[in-house]
């Protein structure tokens, strides 16, 4: 397949005509670099020239068993096309290509992420030495088995036993009871042949808490289960189904001592216990896939983005003036105000995942050195941004299919695959309420910390109890953001007031902070955008020596555009808390607004610059030519009941009905 980019149709010539800025450079920021587009680009030809990628059947149209044969055909297409060209998977895992973009569900997708990333992160030198060779060659496949039928947030509570017997230096894995079954995890059905999997530890019969441990499930010639184990898959799920998410029970399964991972506890071969530095350094794979998260959200928001803003510049409805002709319905102000102020959030959002991933970058060299003091940090922030990414993501991707009115319904807009697909990123990886409440945990902790004059780290460093006052003006960016903080710092002295007045009043600490946790959630999830804000200013002005006018006016035009959504969102909080009055908002609606139609001009332009080809999109509506009716009616035209002009069905079932005595 050969990259042919079509003649555009009138209106999007039009919209692109109006751009005022160097597309190329605003693409460049958002790939970090030109070098990373380069790189981008190089990887996204190689897979274009792979035509066996691409599917010439939508998978809708495709039984259980032949979509997931066929994305495993595409998932290992894709891994050897890769290997064979010099890539690695990492490289498409960070340039955000092929991995999610062509698939719907990619069984290999575990392996090269939380699989990998727990050999990586969870080995000692030996274990290290012997897997990771063995799973980068896919000699071994792999997938993260945690959850159970019982438990999935609770991973203290999960009940599958790993058990140490010292006569024989092995651990015996069980599931107890039908709760104990590992049900979700991607891949476990029918793909891996190996999991990595979270089980109680328990040595001369105490309990140590969960631990990871390397068990194989599958003979690696026959891919047979192997004699102490059942596994399969759980059957059809919302979106992703061409993946195999599966479950998994142990019938008293033996595994070797050095199966256990030991780079941070160890168990010796006459069953000591050697403690980790850190209690929760066993959650490092959860950690790093909830980095990822928050850049591949963004990702598939962009593609729904895309998808809409074209879409709308395109389609035509109704009369704005009576007798004048049709609109782009782009021009409605009201369409403006549903995609606009995600766009800025898909921006916002790049910037964040950005900012988080040097945190990450920075706390993992620190446990290298044994340095734990940046955990509790990472923590709450790779928790909060998970958690309001792919909120966001999802909320943004269904307005997105609304905006496109009754053809964003359609499967070949792709909208509802990237929603499903992303909409389990709300549950997976830490349902998105509890991770709230681990940041809600970390910003009380910070809060009672600082009024007992401790210095708090970066990210809570404006909760303390004293703040200096904002000199800037109100109305610009910086005074802005300065009173979301305000009014973030008042939310978490009130709740940590009425979980103080619960306790005095006699409830015990955590029935005040279940009595307390709607109002946490919000803190947590105020606390995170104020974050994100502060991340988008910082970026846009840093920027700003760097970039052309252009360019830079664009970003600081959407900044300014997510600040202010931010401001009206969170309206009565910063009312109560005095941080803004009546007058300043509304004066922000008002300036909102105006912001819109100014934007408006160069959206197309804008999500052109996001730079993802049509082959990727895979969307009749979004297609840079704007060729949507003709692409649409084509598609249609391969649905299996246009094969024939007289469907079966009339034969068994209509032609009865209308032949019988009713
Ligand atoms: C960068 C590259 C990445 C590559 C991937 C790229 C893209 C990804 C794209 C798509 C994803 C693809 C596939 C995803 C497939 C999905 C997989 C899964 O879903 S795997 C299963 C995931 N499961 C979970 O996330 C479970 C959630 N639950 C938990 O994490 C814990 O149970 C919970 C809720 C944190 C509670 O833990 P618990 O042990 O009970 O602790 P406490 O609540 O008692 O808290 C005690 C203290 O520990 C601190 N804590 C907790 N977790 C951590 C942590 N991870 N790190 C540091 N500290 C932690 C907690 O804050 C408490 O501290 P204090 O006592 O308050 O000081
Ligand atoms: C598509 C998909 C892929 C997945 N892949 C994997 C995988 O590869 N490996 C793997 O191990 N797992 C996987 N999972 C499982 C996933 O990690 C869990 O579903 C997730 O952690 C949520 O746990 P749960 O299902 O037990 O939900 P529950 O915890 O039962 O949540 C149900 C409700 O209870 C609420 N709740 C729970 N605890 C609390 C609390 N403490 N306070 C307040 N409210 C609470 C939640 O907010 C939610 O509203 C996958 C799941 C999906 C959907």
């Amino acid at each position: 397949m050969s990259v042919v980019v079509p003649e555009c149709c009138d209106d999007l010539k039009r919209e692109r005509g109006r751009c005022l800025f160097n597309k190329e450079e605003l693409t460049n920021i958002l790939d970090g670099g030109p070098k990373l587009t380069e790189k981008r680009r190089r990887i996204e030809k190689m897979l274009i020239n792979t035509p066996e990628l691409f599917d010439d059947v939508s998978p809708d149209y495709l039984s259980h068993e032949d979509r997931y044969s066929n994305e495993l055909r595409k998932a290992t297409q894709l891994m050897t096309t890769l290997e064979k060209n010099g890539f690695t998977y990492n490289d498409a895992v960070t340039t955000g290509t092929g991995l999610w973009l062509l698939m719907d569900g990619n069984p290999l997708s575990l392996h090269i992420s939380m699989f990998l990333d727990t050999i990586k992160g969870q080995s000692n030198p030996q274990q290290l030495q012997e897997w990771l060779p063995l799973a980068e060659k896919f000699k071994i496949i792999g997938t993260y088995a945690q959850t159970e039928l019982g438990h999935g947030t609770f991973v203290r509570g999960l009940e599958t036993t790993a058990t140490y017997d010292s006569t024989t230096k092995e651990f015996v894995l069980h599931s107890p009871t039908i709760t104990a079954t590992k049900w979700w995890p991607g891949a476990l059905g029918k793909t891996s042949n190996h999991a990595v999997v979270m089980a109680q530890l328990y040595l001369g019969g105490k309990c140590y808490g969960p631990h990871i441990f390397m068990v194989q499930l599958r003979d690696l010639e026959t891919h047979r289960t192997l004699p102490g184990i059942v596994v399969g898959e759980i059957g059809p799920r919302l979106g992703m189904n061409s993946n195999d998410n599966g479950f998994l029970q142990f019938n008293h399964h033996r595994i070797p001592l050095t199966n256990m991972f030991m780079k941070h506890s160890q168990v010796t071969e006459d069953g000591k216990y050697v403690k980790p530095l850190h209690s929760k350094l066993s959650y490092g794979t959860m950690v790093q896939t909830r980095v990822g998260i928050v850049y591949h959200a963004s990702r598939e928001l962009s593609r729904a983005l895309i998808i809409a803003i074209r879409y709308s510049a395109v389609r035509h409805q109704s009369e704005m003036v009576p007798g004048d002709p049709e609109p782009q319905i782009l021009d409605y102000q009201t369409q403006q105000y549903k995609l606009l102020p995600h766009l800025a959030s898909f921006f916002a959002l790049r910037f964040s995942a950005r900012a988080l991933l040097e945190v990450f970058i920075g706390t993992s060299a620190g446990l290298g050195s044994g340095k734990m003091n940046m955990l509790p940090e990472l923590h709450a922030l790779s928790s909060g941004l998970k958690a309001v990414a792919t909120n966001d993501a999802v909320k943004g991707t269904d307005i997105c299919r609304l905006a496109c009115g009754g053809h964003g319904y359609l499967s070949s807009s792709n909208l509802p695959r990237i929603y499903t697909a992303i909409a389990a990123g709300i549950t997976y990886e830490g349902e998105n309420t509890v991770l709230f409440l681990q940041v809600a945990r970390y910003l009380i902790k910070s809060f009672r910390a600082s009024s007992q004059g401790q210095t708090l780290p970066f990210s809570v460093s404006y909760l303390r109890v004293q703040p200096p006052s904002s000199h800037a003006p109100l109305m610009s960016d910086r005074g802005l953001v300065d009173a979301l903080g305000a009014g973030v710092r008042w939310m978490v002295g009130e709740a940590e007031r009425r979980l103080q007045q619960l306790v005095d009043s006699g409830h015990s600490p955590h029935a005040a902070w279940n009595a307390c946790s709607v109002h946490l959630v919000q803190c947590a999830d105020a606390h995170t955008r104020y974050y994100i804000c502060e991340q988008f200013v910082d970026a846009v002005s840093k920027l700003g020596e760097t970039v052309s006018s252009g360019v830079h006016e664009v970003l600081r035009q959407l900044c300014r555009l997510y600040i202010l959504h931010r401001v009206i969102q969170t309206a009565g909080i910063l009312l109560r808390c005095g941080a803004v009055d009546g007058k300043a908002l509304t004066s922000i609606e008002e300036e909102e607004c105006h912001l819109l139609a100014t934007l408006r001009i160069q959206a197309v332009s804008i999500v052109d610059a996001i730079d993802i080809k049509d082959v990727f999109l895979k969307s009749t509506l979004g297609a840079w030519d704007g060729n949507v009716y003709q692409r649409i009616y084509e598609e249609a035209q391969k649905s299996p009941l246009n094969k024939s002009d007289v469907t079966q069905g009339y034969y068994q079932y209509l032609r009865p009905l209308m032949k019988a005595n009713l």
